[in-house]
Order: structure tokens, then C-alpha cells, then sequence
């Protein structure tokens, strides 16, 4: 069954990455867990790797798991369907995304990055630790335009943000950038409450670990951009090899068929929660943006996490839960609650982790798909015991 743009977001969600099953008499995906691929034609082969070590993508053979794979791909073109970009690269993990960014817009010259805090604590690492190479000034919101430089390859933002959920402006921010990519990382918000692309960003991030999985059994990244910019995230990822494994690709594009209904679900509880916790007498402050009054409003409703502020200790209110899992992660069918500034800020400098609003009082839930009234209960417990 072919997609066309008439089809609704719910529709494209279930089918995409799918068109040919019916051809090939099948109901579920295949998984390819080949390795390697029978190579007879050796000299036209030795074009076709050529082909894929630039970054395109021939067809015929793979030649090799590390150049691609045909699992993978069905999820790439159904999230790109999603996202509404040209194409999609995958990768090993949402780290060996943005790596695969950095790389690719380091090799075309440009080293500079000018990027917005906060952002995921791994991210914020990778590029103050200038570990690939890069250099990154930091920048509010409005001060993007002012520090893009003639070297400046990418502008890098997340929104909401992690842990804040902070929500920025993208249309803004998109013409700010001027000719400049901007990156969104869309792991919060994922294509179901926002595309970014459609604001004006050129490339948007996930970590298709969270909600694009959304069982919390399958690591990935995965980067929807345009076919430009495609090419040299799949150069960098055949040269570096952080290839998103088959069984990986399968599981991702099984997640993203009820990545709709999941993410919705999970918002109307977070929303709730948000509420609740708005009036418990230990709660000193609660960041949601659908309770926020002055928002850009790219989002479609607050979105699935909730971060909020105790009064008292916010460790004592982790080790208190019973029915909600204390883990970092996000974006899983149960609610996982974890101290940001202990866990996944952890590697971001203790200064600029407190200038961004990630204090030792901070706690970030990832609501899931349990019955609002028994997280309430246990989480409304833990406060009173904390
Ligand atoms: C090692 S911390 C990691 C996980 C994930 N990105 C989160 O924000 O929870």
C-alpha cells in the first residue's frame, strides 16, 4: 500500500516502511542479519562500494552490514515519512547520532558550533569537551544570530529541553540561523507533538532509545535531515562504523506504528500529574510546558515529562517510589522518575548545571502508560515520606 500525503499522522505511523510487504507476502518485517552478501560481479562491486563510502545509496546488494542494511533502511524512510524530511540515517545510539552531525560537519570545513543550553548532559559534554574536534559557544536564545561565525557549521538546540523542558522558539531560532543548519533534538517531543523541519530547522535528532522505541529494550539514534546532509552522516557512519543493528531497526520501526497513541496517552497523564504536583505542599516548582502561559506553542499539548522542583530532599523522593522505576531513560510504556543533576547532568560542570536550572532539588519523571491515579498515589507517597 502506497502512503500519500492525505493519509493522516496515525495512518503514515502504522504503514510506513512497509509498502512492499504485500508483494512480498509477508505480514511482519523481515529482518535481514546478514553480515556479509554474496559478491560474484567483483568489478561492479567495486563501484558500488565506492558509491557507498561517499555517502550514497546504491541499489542492489549491501556488500557489507557496515555500509547497509535493509531492516535499518525501512525504519530510516518511515521516521523520514514522519519527520517529513528527505531521508534518515540511524546509528548505534543517539550519541553516535549527534557524533555522526559533528563529524560530518566538521569534514566539510566547518568546526564551529554555536548551541543552546541546556541540552541532554551527554550532549552538552560532547561538545564542551570539544572531544571531536569542534568548538561550541554557548548562546540564549536570542544571542544565536550574534555568535555565528563564517566557520560556524551547525547551531544545536533541544526543545523541550532535558531536564528542563524548556521550550524554545524554532521559527525563530531557524531564522536566526540564517544559512546555518540548525539541529533540533526531537527526542522529547518526538514527530508526533512536533516536526521541527516543518518550523524551518534543517536537521532533527533523536534518540531513538525513548518514546520511537518506547519499550525500553532497544537502543538507537537516528537523524532526519536532507538528502545533502544525509549523505555525509552516512559517509561518517560506513567510515566509523556506529551502524544501528537490524534487530534494532526492526524493534524501532515496530515502535513507531503506536508511537501516536503512546505518546498521547502518556501526555494526557503527564498533564495531570503536572497538575497534582502543582498543588502538593512539597512541591516548590513545577516545569511543564503545557502548564507554562507564554509559550512559542510549536507543541502539541506539554508533552510526556514532567520536571519538578521539592521542597526537601530529592533523593529521599527517589528511593521512596515503588510502583515507578527510579532510572534514567526516557519515553518506556512504565514511568521512570531520576535526579538529573546526579545522573544524566552529571557530566556537565556543576556551575552551568546550576545557571541552566538543574538543581540538587530537580526531579525529572518520563510518564508512562500506568493508570494516572496509582502514579499519583505512589509518587504523591514518596513526597510526604521524603
Ligand atoms: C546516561 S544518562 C542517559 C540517558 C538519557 N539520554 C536520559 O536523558 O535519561
Amino acid at each position: 500500500m502506497n502512503l500519500t500525503p492525505a493519509h493522516s499522522f496515525a495512518t503514515r505511523a502504522v504503514h510506513a516502511g512497509r509498502d512492499d510487504l504485500g508483494d512480498l507476502g509477508v505480514h511482519a518485517v523481515p529482518i535481514d542479519l546478514s553480515t556479509t552478501y554474496p559478491a560474484v560481479d567483483c568489478a561492479g562491486e567495486a563501484a558500488r562500494i565506492e558509491e557507498f563510502a561517499s555517502g550514497a545509496q546504491p541499489s542492489g546488494s549491501p556488500i557489507y552490514a557496515r555500509l547497509h542494511n535493509p531492516t535499518v533502511a525501512r525504519f530510516e524512510s518511515a521516521l523520514a515519512e514522519l519527520e517529513g524530511a528527505e531521508a534518515a540515517v540511524a546509528f548505534a545510539s543517539g550519541m553516535a547520532a549527534m557524533s555522526a552531525c559533528l563529524l560530518a560537519t566538521a569534514a566539510a570545513g566547518k568546526r564551529h558550533v554555536v548551541a543552546v543550553r541546556p541540552l541532554y548532559g551527554g550532549s552538552d559534554h560532547l561538545l564542551g569537551s570539544g572531544l571531536l574536534g569542534t568548538e561550541v559557544t554557548w548562546a540564549e536564545p536570542k544571542g544565536v544570530a550574534a555568535e555565528i561565525r563564517p566557520d560556524t557549521g551547525l547551531v544545536v538546540v533541544e526543545s523541550p529541553a532535558n531536564p528542563t523542558l524548556t521550550e524554545l522558539d524554532l521559527a525563530a531560532l531557524a531564522a536566526d540561523c540564517g544559512e546555518v543548519p540548525l539541529l533540533v533534538d526531537n527526542t522529547f517531543a518526538t514527530p508526533v507533538l512536533q516536526r521541527p523541519l516543518e518550523r524551518g530547522a534543517s536537521v532533527v535528532l533523536h534518540s531513538a532509545t525513548k518514546f520511537l522505541g518506547g519499550h525500553g529494550d532497544v537502543l538507537g539514534g537516528v537523524v532526519a535531515c536532507g538528502e545533502d546532509f544525509a549523505r555525509g552522516l552516512r559517509q561518517v557512519r560506513v567510515a566509523t562504523g556506529g551502524v544501528l543493528h537490524p534487530l534494532a531497526g526492526y524493534l524501532l520501526l515496530r515502535g513507531l506504528a503506536t508511537l501516536p497513541v503512546r505518546v498521547r496517552a502518556a501526555q494526557a497523564s503527564a498533564h495531570e500529574l503536572a497538575l497534582r504536583l502543582s498543588a502538593h505542599p512539597k512541591v516548590a516548582a513545577v516545569h511543564y510546558p503545557g502548564l507554562a502561559v507564554d509559550r512559542p506553542g510549536q507543541m502539541d499539548g506539554g508533552g510526556a515529562l514532567v520536571a519538578f522542583e521539592v521542597d526537601g530532599d530529592a533523593h529521599k523522593v527517589v528511593a521512596a517510589v515503588e510502583l515507578i522505576t527510579p532510572a534514567v531513560s526516557l519515553g518506556s510504556v512504565d514511568t521512570l522518575i531520576q535526579h538529573p543533576a546526579s545522573l544524566t547532568h552529571r557530566v556537565v560542570q556543576a556551575s552551568d548545571r546550576e545557571a541552566g536550572g538543574i538543581g540538587e532539588n530537580l526531579l525529572r519523571v518520563s510518564v508512562g502508560l500506568e493508570d494516572v491515579d496509582d502514579l499519583w498515589a505512589d509518587l504523591s507517597r514518596a513526597l510526604d515520606t521524603a
